[in-house]
């Protein structure tokens, strides 16, 4: 037995335990993973972040080579003890963690590059949350998705923002409402590396202040049905606008059942990046005996 001292924290009610772990000693097994994420015989979340400096550990220092700044790696593990390559609701609460805990210099604090298995990712602190820039996103391979509560097949658009979306819009809240996501949704073909689903449906009306609000549900990779899912939101708006054509703002609101993110699309040298605002929340410490 080991005891591990961690942080429980969220983004829209998607929780992870944090725990810090500079030098890279501490090696959680898959099994620990799943007993720490699980809601009656460890902490409870939808993933564990351990706070790594990025040159203590192979993944990490590759990235160092071409952004030195990116001093902390987020080492994201879904509940299952899988790994992603990204989380959106997760690197908020990450960079708010490694404020909070001092980890970070003063002076790093507005902007904050932060080491993922996706690329080095920029966080922004501002007054009522947190903005990552995900960078640059790409289409994806598309699949037929099926669902409990859907009668037929439905097409969804594949999209990459660092981690894989399948994303695939419905024709009103009452369907949305009546999915069971309690089972993992089919894809057909499925993607070789699985992928996160997202559902969605136009809020009414669409256009409110020149922003484009839409309705979102989520089963995670790895994870299942979460309460939000902040990369999820952001492949959302792509495909809906994606869909919508010209025309389509470049400001988006995603209500999911945890909460409101932002999610905004804007040109940069190496072409179009998306960012993802929300708040990040750290909500209690504790600690824990590992098997
Ligand atoms: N909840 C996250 C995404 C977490 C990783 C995902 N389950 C995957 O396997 O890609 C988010 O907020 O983006």
């Amino acid at each position: 037995m080991s005891i591990l001292a961690f942080t429980k924290g969220h983004g829209t009610g998607n929780d992870f335990v944090l725990f810090t772990d500079p030098e890279g000693e501490i090696e959680l097994t898959p099994e620990q993973i799943r007993m720490l994420c699980d809601r009656r015989f460890g902490v409870g979340a939808d993933g564990v972040i351990r706070a790594v400096r990025s040159r203590a550990i192979p993944e990490g220092a590759a990235i160092l080579e071409a952004e030195p700044e990116a001093e902390w790696f987020m080492d994201y593990w879904n509940a299952d003890g899988s790994p992603s390559e990204m989380c959106g609701n997760g690197i908020r609460v990450y960079a708010h963690y490694l404020i909070e805990e001092g980890l970070v210099a003063p002076e790093r604090r507005d902007t904050l590059p932060i080491g993922t298995r996706a690329g080095v990712k920029d966080v922004l602190a501002g007054a009522s949350g947190y903005t990552v820039d995900l960078g640059r996103w790409r289409l994806g391979d598309d699949s037929l998705v099926s669902a409990r509560g859907l009668h037929v097949a439905r097409p969804g658009l594949g999209i990459d923002v660092g981690n894989p979306h399948v994303v695939t819009v419905l024709a009103d809240d009452a369907k949305l409402d009546g999915l069971d996501l309690t089972e993992a949704p089919g894809l057909d073909p499925a993607p070789e590396h699985g992928a996160n689903v997202e559902f969605v449906v136009p809020e009414d009306p669409l256009l409110k202040d020149g922003v484009a609000r839409i309705r979102m549900r989520v089963h995670e990779r790895g994870s299942g049905e979460t309460l939000s899912c902040g990369t999820g939101a952001a492949a959302a708006a792509l495909a809906f606008r994606h869909w919508g054509g010209e025309g389509m703002p470049s400001s988006w609101s995603v209500e999911v059942p945890g909460g409101r993110l932002g999610v905004r699309m804007f040109p940069t040298e190496e072409g179009e990046h998306v960012s993802l605002s929300g708040p990040a929340e750290l909500v209690y410490t504790g600690t824990i005996d590992l098997p």
